[in-house]
Parts: structure tokens; C-alpha cells; sequence
């Protein structure tokens, strides 16, 4: 033990002691006994304690089981509430270390009489304070004050403020650590959900042409190789695309995608690379982009075939380099991604007018998957209209309607201009108008209208038309869909059902722009 003066050096090495033992500690425990034992080498205390304070329950808790002698009464306040007389209370109060030599004298303190019982006659208690908030206390204690009490008790002041600091670090750590242990569990919630709609078992298809594309798929999901899916609206590429992530090496990370349409140009750095904080007005926060939430996962760049010229170049870059910047940060940030691209235009042509670039097109299509149109896989619609009634049945707990066998006949005849997701509107609506009927040749005639056509010759003759008559309308209103100047106007159809039809159409509006 060390006699009672406390020179410069000897209390520098004890600072620098306990300090080196409890500031990385990451647990309450270990912090807490690491303190013990380094204090313990040079001070003959009989017990030692911390309290964490609640401001807000005004309440006080251990911060972990104090070491040493027990007063009856003090073996456990998890949460206790601040007596208001007790000793922690007033050294809160006061932010100022209370220092008691002879506990026998004092008579105004309420936790004192058990402290007495248990043989202690001298307490030292010190407020942790840090950032000028009382985080809690610490109490040494004694059954004989040692004889350098006080020279004692000033340097074991110096040292709160080191346990202070090293108490705050480890609580923002387990809040931090219990933070991040929520995201995950979150984030895993979040991905079953959102890859509720595209389980890989429940993809529906008998066809040859479908058992190609699936072929194909397993042939190349493992392989970092760039895919590009091209196909109608509505065919199923936004669910390849899913399931090729998800037989992928990368399906524990996630599938981030990317509609090229809906991307501002002022904002597409920003949302694709992230921003530092004030890079920009609005900028408030640091922002993660959307390449670097793909890490080790998948980027799905759908409908690429929408996405400007000028983005064009940018995304060729990131996708060259495989590393970006955050706006307003000039750091390189290295990326591992995998990209899928989806498109229901014609490339080619594209590229053949300059509205899509070869140098990019070569980077997203090492590997292109085109995926047939409903009408050209009929085998595929009974199967479908299986699943979907299903869905359905669970989805809505309405009984199912029955369909005739002439029925599915007729249904495997129509176009199916808008493929599958049309067919899977076609059972909803089906199935909230008939729940529970039989459905024969007569109602699937009335719904689908005039658009039923027999697969044969005259396929797609009625949809070429409405396509023919709606670009010409767009051509007229400059690519204007709504408004008194636009072609839903012009047509005399309300906008979201001319909408509706441009989408099913795979038109885009854009393309008629003057
Ligand atoms: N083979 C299939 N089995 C089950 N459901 C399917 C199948 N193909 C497509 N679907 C469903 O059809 C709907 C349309 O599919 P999806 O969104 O993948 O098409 P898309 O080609 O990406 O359309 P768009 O070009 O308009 O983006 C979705 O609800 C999807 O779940």
C-alpha cells in the first residue's frame, strides 16, 4: 500500500493504470472489476460501487454488483428510486465529490445506519460527469479510514473523471452494438418480406421456352457474369432477376434495385453514390448510396432502357470501375456488386438511333436472357392460373371460382398483351366479382372483351392497332399523357386508363417528346 502522499508520479502511474485497464473494456463486468483490482493495488477499501443515474426516472441502478462488503438493504437497486437522502443522491445533487470520515457523525443520510451495521465508518462518493451530465457515482468505502484519507480522496477524484469517460464509451457501445443487432434483425425481416412476392418455388412455368431461361439461369447465377433481361412488360423479368440474386453466392446480401425511369438527373449521383453531409442545400446527414447498400449483393438496374444519355456515361463508369464517390467526398469507395439489368425495348434499335450507348450495352449483356411473351407460351397459363387462384384463396380467404375447362381454353387463346402480370390482374378481379362461381367461356368473353383473339394468324392484330392509335395520339401531344393538351384527352379516356395501356403497350411516352 502506499503511504499516505500521493506525489505526482505515483499518481500519474496509477491515472495511467487504471485508465489503460478500463478504457477499452466493452462490458459492464470487465470494466467494472478491471477497476476493482487495479484500484485495489493501492487502495484498502472495503467496498467499492457504481451507480448509473436516470435523469428522466430520477432512479438508480448498479452499475454492475458493487465489490466488497454488503450493507443489508443495498445487495441490488436495479432501478431503484433516488431516495431522496441517501449519499449518491446528494453527491448527484451537489456535482461534487462527499467525503464522510467518520460515518458515525452524520445523521442526516438515510443509507448511513446499514452502512454502520456493516462495519463501514468512512464513504467517499464521487459524481461521474461527463459532457457536464451526471452520468451516475462512484462509492469507495471503509471500516478504518486509511491514514492519507484525504490526500486519498483528491486523487481518487482525478480518477472519476477517467472512469467517467470510460463508463460513457462503454454504455454508447452497448447502445451502439444493441442499435446494430436491431438493424440486422430488421434488415433480415425486411428481406423476407420484400422477397415474399418472389420465392423462387412459387415461379410458375411448363413451357419449353421458360425451361430454357431457367436453364440457362442455373448455368450462370453462381458467376459474377453481368445478365441483361429483355422481354414485354409484365413478362416476369423484375422476378428473374430475384431469383437469379437468390441462386446466387450473393442471396445472404441484398438485391438493391434501381428504377432508371424515376431517377432525377439532378439526383442521380446522390441516390446511386450517396452524399457527405452539406455537400449540397438539404444535404443534412452523411447518405449512403444505393451501390453501396448492394455490397457483396446484386444492383438491378430495371427498365435501363429508360435511362438518359447523359446517366448513361456515369453509370458506364462506376460499372468499369466498380468504385464511385460520394458527392462532396473525394474518397474512392471500392464496390462489390453484381449487376442485372431489365428492359422492355429493343436495344438494338436503340442503339442503332444513339439513344443507347454500345459501350454500356456490352458491359450489362455479357449474358442476355430474353423472355418470352405470355402469348407465345400458352402451356405456361393453366399452371399460372393455378398459382394465382391460390394466392388468392390465402390471400383474401374468399372461396375460390371454378373454371371450365373451355374457359381456360379461351383463356390460353387471348394475346395477353400485358403477359403475365395482366393474367394476374385478370384473377383478381375474377375473383372479387365471381368468388365461389363457375366460370365458363361466356364470362371469360365478357371480361376480356374485345381483346380475345384466337393464337393464330390474326394475333396481335387488335393491339397493334390500340398501339398504332396511342402513339399517334402521343405523337400529336408532343408525349403529354394527361392535361387538356394530352393524348388521354385527345383519345377521350381517363388518364390512368390511357396509362394503364402504355405501360401493357411497353410505350414509352418519353420517346414522343418534342
Ligand atoms: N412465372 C411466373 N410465376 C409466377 N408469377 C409470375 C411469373 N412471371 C411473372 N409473375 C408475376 O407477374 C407479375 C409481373 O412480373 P414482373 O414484375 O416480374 O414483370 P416485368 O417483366 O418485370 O414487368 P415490367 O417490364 O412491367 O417491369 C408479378 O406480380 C410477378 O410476380
Amino acid at each position: 500500500m502506499k503511504s499516505n502522499v500521493w506525489d505526482a508520479s505515483v499518481k500519474y502511474e496509477l491515472l495511467l493504470n487504471v485508465t489503460n485497464a478500463i478504457i477499452t473494456q466493452t462490458n459492464r463486468d470487465d470494466l467494472f472489476s478491471a477497476l476493482a483490482n487495479e484500484l485495489k493495488k493501492v487502495v484498502a477499501y472495503d467496498r467499492l460501487s457504481v451507480y448509473i443515474f436516470d435523469p428522466k426516472e430520477q432512479a438508480l441502478s448498479y452499475f454492475a454488483t458493487a465489490n466488497g462488503v454488503v450493507p443489508q438493504g443495498m445487495e441490488n437497486p436495479a432501478g431503484r428510486p433516488l431516495d431522496k437522502a441517501s449519499v449518491a443522491q446528494r453527491t448527484i445533487n451537489i456535482r461534487k465529490p462527499l467525503i464522510i470520515k467518520d460515518l458515525a457523525t452524520v445523521t442526516n443520510f438515510s443509507t448511513v445506519p446499514a452502512m454502520l451495521r456493516a462495519g463501514l465508518r468512512a464513504t467517499m462518493a464521487f459524481p461521474l460527469i461527463v459532457r457536464n451530465d451526471v452520468l451516475g457515482t462512484m462509492h469507495l468505502s471503509f471500516k478504518k479510514p486509511p491514514d492519507d484519507f484525504e490526500s486519498l480522496s483528491e486523487m481518487l477524484a482525478d480518477l472519476s473523471h477517467q472512469v467517467a469517460i470510460a463508463v460513457d464509451n462503454m454504455l454508447a457501445h452497448t447502445r451502439l452494438r444493441n442499435l446494430s443487432d436491431n438493424l440486422e434483425k430488421q434488415k433480415r425481416y425486411l428481406q423476407k418480406q420484400a422477397h415474399r412476392d418472389y420465392l423462387q418455388e412459387k415461379f410458375v412455368f411448363s413451357s419449353k421456352q421458360m425451361g430454357q431461361v431457367i436453364h440457362e439461369i442455373n448455368l450462370v447465377a453462381k458467376s459474377d457474369a453481368p445478365v441483361l433481361i429483355t422481354g414485354e412488360t409484365g413478362t416476369g423479368k423484375d422476378y428473374l432477376a430475384h431469383y437469379i440474386h437468390d441462386s446466387s453466392l450473393r442471396r445472404d446480401s441484398l438485391l438493391v434495385k434501381i428504377n432508371c425511369p424515376a431517377l432525377a438527373s439532378s439526383l442521380f449521383e446522390s441516390e446511386l453514390f450517396g452524399h457527405s453531409r452539406g455537400a449540397f442545400t438539404g444535404a443534412h446527414d452523411n447518405r449512403m448510396g444505393r451501390f453501396e447498400m448492394a455490397e457483396g449483393g446484386t444492383i438491378f438496374l430495371d427498365e435501363i432502357g429508360d435511362l438518359p444519355l447523359g446517366l448513361q456515361a456515369k453509370l458506364l463508369h462506376v460499372l468499369q470501375d466498380h468504385a464511385f464517390e460520394r458527392v462532396g467526398d473525394s474518397r474512392t469507395i471500392q464496390a462489390d456488386f453484381r449487376v442485372i439489368a431489365a428492359t422492355n425495348h429493343d436495344l438494338d434499335s436503340a442503339m442503332e438511333s444513339g439513344a443507347f450507348r454500345h459501350d454500356l450495352f456490352y458491359r450489362l449483356a455479357t449474358v442476355t436472357l430474353q423472355i418470352p411473351p405470355l402469348r407465345e407460351r400458352t402451356e405456361d397459363i393453366p399452371l399460372l392460373i393455378e398459382r394465382f387462384i391460390s394466392e388468392e384463396e390465402t390471400n383474401s380467404n374468399m372461396a375460390a371460382p371454378s373454371f371450365d375447362a373451355s374457359a381456360i381454353d379461351m383463356l390460353c387463346g387471348y394475346g395477353w398483351p400485358g403477359n403475365v402480370r395482366e393474367l394476374k390482374n385478370f384473377i383478381r378481379r375474377i375473383f372479387l366479382l365471381k368468388s365461389g362461381k363457375r366460370i365458363t367461356e361466356r364470362e371469360v368473353a365478357q371480361y376480356i372483351g374485345d381483346s380475345r383473339q384466337p393464337c393464330g394468324e390474326d394475333v396481335g392484330s387488335l393491339t397493334e392497332m390500340e398501339r398504332k392509335i396511342i402513339e399517334k395520339a402521343l405523337q400529336e401531344c408532343g408525349g403529354f399523357v394527361g392535361g387538356k393538351r394530352g393524348a388521354a384527352h385527345r383519345l377521350n379516356l381517363p388518364t390512368s386508363t390511357l396509362q394503364y395501356r402504355i405501360k401493357k403497350l411497353g410505350i414509352n411516352p418519353k420517346h414522343f417528346a418534342r
